[in-house]
């Protein structure tokens, strides 16, 4: 079956805070994305990989791969103005049926079990959607209003999110569901049950400074690219 990677790194970063897009910082002497694109391509050579830039930015990418040598083959899309439109416009390029796994550029530290097992279960059970248990107690929060919940019930949702090409490129025609952050909730909206994997407690998304600091020390540790 065709396997894809479609990589979203069509964001401005704004909670990093940071001059350079957070997708660009370095991590351990290299872009932020080029982790992310070697970890699919070292789970496969023949996945097919999508990558969705900001569209000011393909030059900056474009001097960044020479600088580093980096040739792993892959497609470039230009972005959209939120999450939704960029994969949309990544998902253009989806031309052949099978699987495709959309991940956010922002999480380097993906590993190759996961990974594998993302592109299993979603052949098995139609998609597969990495989570984790929610570790901390949590409230429910409306303004002065809060309450406690039941943590047992609540998972936090990660990528990758693997589905049928098909069904979601159907599920992204919609454009009322240009709100939702995550791919699983498109996919829900257009009818599809969702199949939770357990995901990976270092799988994180670098989204303010420290961030950065927890996946330097986590790329630290040789293991962590690989246990699940
Ligand atoms: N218009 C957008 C917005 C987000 N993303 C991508 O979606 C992933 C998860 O989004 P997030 O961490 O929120 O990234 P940003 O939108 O860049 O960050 P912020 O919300 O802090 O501005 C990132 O890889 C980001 O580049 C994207 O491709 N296109
Ligand atoms: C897709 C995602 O990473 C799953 O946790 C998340 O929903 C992205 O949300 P953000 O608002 O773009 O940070």
């Amino acid at each position: 079956m065709h396997e894809y990677a479609l990589i979203v790194a069509g964001g401005s970063g704004s909670r990093m805070r940071s001059e350079v897009p957070k997708q660009f910082l370095l991590l351990q002497g290299k872009p932020v994305l080029m982790h992310t694109l070697e970890t699919f391509h070292t789970y496969s050579p023949s996945v097919e990989i999508i990558l969705v830039l900001p569209e000011n930015q393909l030059d900056t990418w474009s001097k960044l791969c020479q600088e580093y040598n980096f040739t792993i083959p892959h497609h470039i899309q230009r972005g959209g103005n939120t999450r939704f439109q960029s994969v949309k416009n990544g998902l253009a390029l989806v031309i052949n049926e099978g699987l495709v796994a959309i991940h956010d550029g922002v999480r380097p530290l993906l590993g190759q079990e996961l990974l594998k097992k993302c592109f299993q279960e979603a052949a098995l059970f139609g998609n597969s959607v990495a989570a984790v248990p929610a570790k901390d107690s949590l409230r429910w929060v409306e303004g002065y209003d809060n309450k406690s919940v039941e943590r047992k019930y609540y998972w936090q949702i990660q990528t990758p999110q693997t589905f049928r090409c098909s069904v979601i490129k159907e599920a992204y025609k919609t454009e009322e569901r240009e709100t939702f952050t995550d791919d699983a909730s498109v996919a829900e909206a257009a009818g599809a049950h969702i199949h939770l994997t357990t995901g990976d407690y270092r799988n994180i998304k670098i989204t303010t400074p420290e961030d950065l600091v927890i996946a330097d020390a986590l790329l630290s540790k040789p293991e962590t690219k690989t246990a699940t």
